[in-house]
């Protein structure tokens, strides 16, 4: 499968310390890819890379093109990016926030036409954010304003979804049916870049685990190759149990080494 997003020797600088460096990274049409590491290994600062927010070394290529040569309004529309701990700013109502996806499709605020009211119908629905549609955004709880702002960018019906941290508000259900929900978004042709924390789900949804300590990438690869105890113990610092259950890898950090 060919590449959506390429990610060639990549490097980033922060505060005049390099925080990111040497990554390479393919994310193909189909693939959702799962990046953990402990607090501080870059992988905020690598999604934010991917989405072409932030200069640095190497390169990252949409398709044929370097994202930061692509024009905004089509960069926007290929690749939705999900922010850590997205934090609204305006009491807006929930279904004008979720219509704001549509902005790069060339939408204006009060402008949705039949195809922009079915993506965010579509958007309010697949997060269970439909009853909430009349909301001030402002109002809602820490795990409603999360799924919310993950409606935004389905809204916008992106190619590539980077999304950084989407289930670290939400309740186990929750975190569930957003990780199938980007699953699916993947079997239907998206490329999914998602940094999760809990390392089971991880496992679980990851077709690829890209294991990342100190700026680089650590380990990569299926999750049973990547979540071992010496993986876990060099990079997390951990003793952990792993172990199949139903058929399915489950990892429980049991110590901190
Ligand atoms: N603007 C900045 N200036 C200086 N250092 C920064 C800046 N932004 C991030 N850093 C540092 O870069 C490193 C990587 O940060 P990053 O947010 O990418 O980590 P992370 O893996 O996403 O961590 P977490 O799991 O805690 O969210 C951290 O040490 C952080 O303190």
């Amino acid at each position: 499968m060919s590449a959506l997003l390429r990610a060639v020797n990549v490097g980033a600088t922060l505060g005049h310390r390099p925080i990111l460096g040497g990554v390479d990274l393919s994310v193909a049409a189909g693939e959702m890819v799962v990046v953990i590491g402990p607090n501080g290994a870059g992988k905020t600062t690598l999604v934010r890379r991917l989405a072409g927010l932030l200069d640095g070394d190497g390169a990252v290529y949409l398709g044929d093109q370097k994202v930061e040569a692509v024009a905004p309004r089509l960069r926007a529309r290929k690749i939705g990016y999900l922010p850590q701990g997205h934090v609204f700013h305006w009491p807006l109502s929930v279904a004008d926030v979720v219509a704001l996806g549509r902005i790069p499709h060339g939408t204006g605020a009060g402008e949705l036409g039949g195809v922009d009211r079915v993506a965010v119908l579509a958007a309010l629905e697949a997060t269970g954010t439909l009853d909430l549609a009349d909301r001030t955004v402002t109002t809602l709880s820490g795990g409603e304003r999360a799924r919310v702002a993950l409606a935004r960018v389905l809204a916008g019906e992106p190619q590539i979804i980077l999304a950084d941290e989407p289930v670290a508000a939400l309740d186990a259900r929750y975190q569930f049916l957003v990780l199938d929900l980007l699953r699916a978004r993947a079997k239907a042709g998206a490329a999914i870049v998602a940094v999760l924390h809990d390392l089971s789900l991880a496992a679980r949804y990851g077709d690829r685990i890209v294991l990342m300590k100190d700026g680089r990438i650590a380990a990569e690869g299926a999750p049973a190759a990547v979540l071992t105890h010496e993986n876990l113990a060099a990079t997390f610092g951990i003793r952990a149990a792993i172990e199949t259950l139903e058929g399915r890898l489950v990892v429980t950090p049991q110590a901190a080494l």
